[in-house]
């Protein structure tokens, strides 16, 4: 038997969320319209866009706390609206948030807050959830005191991160995270971004990160999507968006802030422009 033609040559890319025809909108307004994207396994993706443009209304979409007049949304294979309940909540376990101020909640403990989304949809002992909440402060780089404190009692940093290993307390395949390092000074930010490369080699995460940070779009992010009329204008390599015409992307990757940071040494294709 000739093995050779069992084995695809190209297997395609493992997507971990597929969106497709989505339109958003608030009464007369439209604000996302027949929108595309793909998101791949193990990337990290950086989404841009002017303010206003839609990012959180497409993150919050895409998390079913918006609803959409069109479109369909596929995590991990499976569609929202085609599964059963049960496989709904087994989907909601597949993603963690963490949004942009941190949400914390305030009355909680760090340690308190961390096990919120295990009270939820696992059904454990409380020491259990103690080892798995400490594990997730190692993970993100807190020690194990930082678990008893209360969020007012930590700096943004601290803040951020604590967000994070809630975000990731249910080992999900796909994180998203909205400006994570808005408000984080330039080395905390730059901390941050490290460990989001971390967690993505360690863990396997794939990484979905609403950002205006031009440091985190350059050091970590291994794809760019811009949102621009209503709809994902272009996407790929940094490379692709330093040579990209579109204004907006012109301006915002090769404008004045934008000069200061290295750039990669040679340019490649020219980004993904689509219709
Ligand atoms: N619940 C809502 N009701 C009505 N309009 C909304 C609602 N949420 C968002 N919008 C509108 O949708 C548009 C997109 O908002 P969104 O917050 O997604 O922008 P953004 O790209 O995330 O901006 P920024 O970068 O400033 O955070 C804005 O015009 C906003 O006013």
């Amino acid at each position: 038997m000739d093995m050779q033609a069992q084995v695809p040559q190209e297997k395609e890319r493992d997507k971990v969320l597929s969106v497709r025809g989505l339109t958003v909108g608030f009464g007369n307004k439209i604000v996302l319209d027949n929108l595309d994207l793909d998101i791949y396994r193990g990337e990290i993706l950086g989404f841009v866009g002017a303010s206003g443009a839609g990012k959180s209304v497409l993150m919050r979409t895409v998390l079913r706390l918006l609803p959409r007049r069109s479109g369909t949304i596929e995590i991990l294979g499976s569609d929202y609206d085609t599964v059963d309940e049960r496989e709904r909540m087994e989907l909601d376990t597949r993603l963690g948030v963490l949004f942009q101020q941190g949400a914390l909640f305030s009355a909680l403990t760090v340690k308190e807050n961390i096990q919120l989304p295990m009270r939820e949809y696992l059904d454990l002992p409380q020491w259990l959830m103690d080892e798995l909440a400490y594990l997730k402060l190692d993970l993100v780089g807190l020690d194990a005191d930082a678990g008893d404190k209360y969020p007012s009692e930590l700096s943004g940093g601290m803040i951020k991160r604590a967000a994070l290993a809630r975000a990731i307390a249910l080992d999900p395949d796909l994180v998203f995270l909205d400006e994570p390092t808005s408000g984080l000074d330039p080395i905390g930010a730059a901390e941050f971004d490290e460990l989001i490369a971390r967690l993505r080699d360690t863990l396997g995460l794939t990484v979905y990160m609403v950002t205006h940070d031009l440091d985190s779009l350059f050091s970590v992010c291994d794809r760019i999507a811009v949102l621009g009329q209503k709809r994902v204008l272009v996407e790929g390599s940094l490379e692709d968006m330093l040579v990209c015409d579109d204004p907006w992307v012109r301006s915002y990757f090769r404008g004045k802030r934008a000069r200061s940071i290295p750039r990669p040494e040679s340019p490649a294709t020219s980004g993904k422009v689509t219709d």
